[in-house]
């Protein structure tokens, strides 16, 4: 039984087109015309309890568009959404409070001069949560967000890396199933992104929520997701694990051979030499020829330590972005 079913989804966005020029401007009031942008199209997929799944794609591709059907806040221009067997569009106060949409380009709505408790209290009241559960939630979201030392703190004067924690404890703080995170490492510095990252894995792990998550960092979607789903001009291009959509991006494995005392001449015939220094020696090899190459290697040269990796996961969705999985 899945919590999420997308099925056909099209959105397509009608926006005014304006010729540029004071004449064109007057014209285009008596006589208005359109176009239409096509965000989404036919867009299919299913996620069951529990899932993590990644959802990428290049600058435009409709991402955000589908976060926002799923969510609610846009109804469909056709195609059925059914989240925990709710119309999202109908915003029916039993599907609110089963999912939570975060954004890290917006991750605290509302007073910016409220304090955080004030905030999470207020939340309270709106999702009507007990004063028990509420008691237990926040004692949960402050230790795992570290968010004591802003409690007390109002929401404008907190720094991007402090407003998506205190985000993320506002979106939690009524237990929703189904989590729609749209970018929730946008912009933050590297301590503040693994706070996050970490609090995300131990939330699903703990909590068993399931996540939608869209991120233009690879790594977020590495560390968190073990399906993907991947968009582009509004069309689902790929449905499945990373590892099986590196192999079929990309036909290569790297070999990073430690040789200290090895010369380029015998490292050479194992591979194409793609990097080299201190005695390290990275090989681009076919991924049918990664067994016969490194016998080789450890039979002629002198090996202190082999590795064999996938390539950068970065490279490989630059490389569908640009050129497509066909
Ligand atoms: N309100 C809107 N009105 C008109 N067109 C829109 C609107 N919102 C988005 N679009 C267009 O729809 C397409 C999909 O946009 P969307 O924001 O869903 O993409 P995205 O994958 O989230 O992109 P990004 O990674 O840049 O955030 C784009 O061509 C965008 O310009």
């Amino acid at each position: 039984m899945s919590v999420v079913v997308a099925q056909d989804l099209t959105m397509t966005y009608r926006v005014p087109v304006r010729a540029g020029g004071l004449a064109a401007a007057l014209a285009s009031v008596v006589r208005r015309r359109y176009r239409d942008v096509h965000a989404v199209r036919r867009v299919s997929f299913e996620i069951a309890p529990g899932e993590v799944v990644g959802f990428i794609g290049p600058n435009g591709a409709g991402k955000t568009t589908t976060m926002k059907l799923l969510s609610g806040l846009l109804h469909p221009t056709s195609g059925r959404i059914d989240v925990l067997g709710f119309t999202p569009w109908q915003r029916r106060a039993p599907f609110l409070k089963g999912i939570a949409l975060i954004r890290g380009s917006q991750p605290v709505g509302g007073s910016q001069e409220l304090t955080v408790l004030d905030a999470l209290d207020y939340q309270r009241l709106l999702y009507d949560v007990t004063r028990g559960d509420y008691q237990q939630a926040l004692t949960e979201l402050t230790d795992l967000l570290e968010l004591e030392p802003l409690l007390e703190r109002q929401l404008r004067a907190l720094s991007l890396g402090e407003k998506m924690r205190v985000g993320l404890a506002l979106a939690l703080l009524y237990r929703p199933r189904v989590l729609f995170l749209d970018e929730p490492t946008l912009g933050l510095d590297v301590s503040a992104t693994a706070t996050i990252r970490r609090f995300l894995a131990t939330h699903a792990e703990q909590t068993g929520a399931t996540i939608l998550l869209t991120s233009h960092y690879m790594a977020d979607v590495q560390q968190l997701c073990e399906r993907l789903l991947l968009i582009d001009h509004g069309e689902v291009q790929y449905d499945g694990s990373l590892p099986e959509l590196s192999a079929r991006l990309s036909p290569f494995k790297l070999i990073r051979v430690s040789a200290p005392s090895a010369r380029r001449d015998d490292v050479e015939p194992a591979g194409e030499i793609v990097q080299t220094g201190n005695g390290t020696w990275v090989l681009r090899v076919p991924r049918a020829d990664v067994a016969r190459a490194t016998a080789a290697l450890l039979s002629t040269v002198d090996v202190a330590d082999l590795a064999v990796e996938e390539p950068a996961l970065e490279d490989v969705i630059d490389r569908a972005y640009r050129d497509g999985l066909a």
